[in-house]
């Protein structure tokens, strides 16, 4: 875990490119204060002068006026930069983190927490967003006027400038410490909370089935309402204490401002201070507290801030499994192979000194017990791990030398979950080469047995995912990943599983599909059914629970 003081040193670090704005930000809302509060001032001033026998000069009325008129431009200015920054900063973190997330898939993603994951893309980056827009000029403006003011007051009266610096530092330094102190995990509490509670929902919403076959109603509403009061309370504590941090502010100033009625009828009766000056620098600092007020609020957000800020800088910081290649060998494909290869998740070792040779233009078949690695041996080839022994070659080159991109354009890979966008049929085919014309597009969908089940749907190929909502059976689903495979046309195909979810007649003309490619396009296939691997030249067995 970072030190706070290193989040907020990395997290300004990720905004250099808007430093600029940021400092008009600050330097429009330090004139806005100063002129907020030269109203006050200016005006006790005038009165002052007043009451001891001094007319109020034009100019100063004037200067009143122009200071109340620049008040709103000038806090314009500064809401303006800052939203500006919040959403240049929202863009900008937005990209780093999909950057990050993009260099970690598949080999650091898989497995992990997909909810948290949509935690820190949503709302860490949001809260973020407040820490830039709403905390660090806040601060800065704080500090500047603070810093100006006391120098301002020493000139007029060295005690009050005193006064006046431990009010700031009470208001704007101990007292969001203490708050943010005592409600160290509540804001990240009830954020959890309701963190959990929609997982809850949504995984609800994902088993209904489940639930309703094996009546788990009862049970599952009556988790719903533990986690939705739960969820209530988190958020009710958090509430408390804000209300609590708003009412010890307000005493905390109103006991400031008490001290410095009684401090300056003290110096007052010292004799030695102009009354008009005493009072126009009491006016000042009664109306000087609006900075550091801004700091105080900010005592509730800054622990759930640092801990987002952790979180984001974990991903950025985390290195990928493998590292893309930008500027490596292009592929030329002449066959695959395994080469004395070991392979292990973590600690459980999978591939032990494994030998498997493709050769170009052939169907060769993997077949063996499940977990016995056959899955893993087409993800090496794809290159979403890299090995721990031995090697991996395509054509002549070890993959690790090989430029991911062209790699990726050789290489179609088929997993036995076709995931499908909520997009039309045509877009879900065509992400897989999106210079497709209809005619290749349907030619694919036709080898994968697919075509005139697309040409049933009432809109055909531009049918909506979502529109078929559960329709679409794990075969339809299958054949239409095929189809993806198909139109992609890489020289070397890896299938795993192609057929499992097919009746007999469409495997058999998916099967006779890859037959046709023979000699054209190298397949590498994992299968379990003894029908599909009759199309095979080579059928390699995995013997073993692991392969050696
Ligand atoms: N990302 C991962 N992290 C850790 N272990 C994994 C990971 N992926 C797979 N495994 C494990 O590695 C072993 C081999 O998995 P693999 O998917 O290659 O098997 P398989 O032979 O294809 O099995 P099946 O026929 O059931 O699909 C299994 O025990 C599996 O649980």
């Amino acid at each position: 875990m970072r030190k706070p003081m290193e989040v907020m040193g990395r997290l300004i670090g990720l905004v250099k490119p808007l430093a600029p704005v940021m400092a008009l930000a600050i330097a429009l809302g330090v004139l806005g204060f100063f002129s907020a509060t030269a109203i006050s001032a200016l005006t006790a001033y005038g009165l002052a002068s007043a009451y001891f026998g001094v007319w109020v000069r034009p100019s100063l009325v004037a200067a009143i006026l122009i200071a109340g008129f620049l008040r709103g431009p000038l806090r314009y200015g500064e809401q303006l930069c800052n939203h500006h920054i919040a959403f240049k900063i929202l863009a900008i973190l937005r990209s780093k983190v999909f950057a990050s997330l993009r260099k970690l898939a598949p080999a650091k993603l898989e497995g992990r927490d997909k909810g948290n994951l949509i935690t820190l893309i949503t709302s860490d980056i949001e809260l973020l967003e407040v820490f830039y827009a709403h905390t660090i000029s806040p601060a800065a403006i704080a500090l500047i006027f603070s810093l100006i003011s006391v120098a301002l007051l020493a000139k007029a009266e060295p005690l009050l400038a005193l006064y006046a610096a431990f009010g700031y530092t009470v208001v704007g330094v101990a007292l969001p410490m203490y708050l943010s102190k005592r409600n160290k995990n509540l804001g990240l509490d009830a954020r959890n909370a309701s963190g959990r509670l929609s997982g809850f929902v949504l995984d609800g919403l994902r088993g209904l089935r489940e639930i309703l076959q094996y009546r788990f109603e009862d049970a599952y509403l009556r988790k719903l309402k533990t986690m939705s009061r739960e969820s209530i309370e988190a958020g009710g504590r958090l509430k408390d204490e804000t209300a609590f941090g708003m009412a010890i502010t307000g005493m905390v100033l109103s006991l400031l401002h008490l001290g410095l009625v009684v401090l300056a009828g003290m110096i007052y009766l010292r004799g030695t201070e102009d009354p008009v000056m005493l009072l126009t620098a009491v006016a000042y600092i009664l109306s000087s507290y609006g900075p550091v007020l801004a700091l105080a609020a900010l005592g509730n957000t800054l622990q759930p801030t640092f801990a987002a800020g952790n979180r984001v800088l974990d991903i950025l910081d985390e290195l990928p499994k493998v590292e893309e290649v930008e500027r490596g060998i292009a592929v030329d494909f002449s066959g695959a192979a395994l080469e004395a290869v070991d392979f292990s998740y973590d600690d459980t070792a999978i591939l032990q000194a494994m030998n498997l040779e493709v050769k170009k233009g052939e169907i060769l078949a993997l077949q063996g017990k499940s977990g016995s690695g056959k899955s893993t041996i087409l993800r090496l080839l794809m290159r979403f791990w890299d090995v721990d022994g031995g090697r991996v070659k395509i054509g002549s080159d070890d993959i690790r030398a090989i430029d991911t991109a062209s790699l990726r354009k050789a290489e179609g890979f088929m997993t036995q979950e076709t995931y499908l966008f909520n997009d039309t049929i045509a877009s879900n085919l065509r992400l897989a080469r999106l210079d497709a014309t209809d005619e290749e597009m349907e030619a694919a969908c036709r080898r994968a047995a697919v075509h005139d089940f697309v040409l049933s749907l009432p809109k055909g190929y531009d049918t909506k995912i979502g529109e078929m909502g559960s329709r679409l059976s794990s075969g339809e689903r299958q054949r239409l990943g095929l189809a993806r495979a198909f139109l992609h046309d890489a020289p070397f195909l890896l299938l795993d599983e192609p057929t499992s979810n097919l009746d007999s007649l469409n495997e058999a003309m998916i099967l006779r599909s890859l037959k046709e490619t023979a000699g054209e396009k190298t397949v590498l296939m994992v299968s379990h059914r003894p029908s599909s691997l009759t199309v095979a030249d080579r059928i390699i067995r995995l013997e073993t629970d692991r392969v050696s």
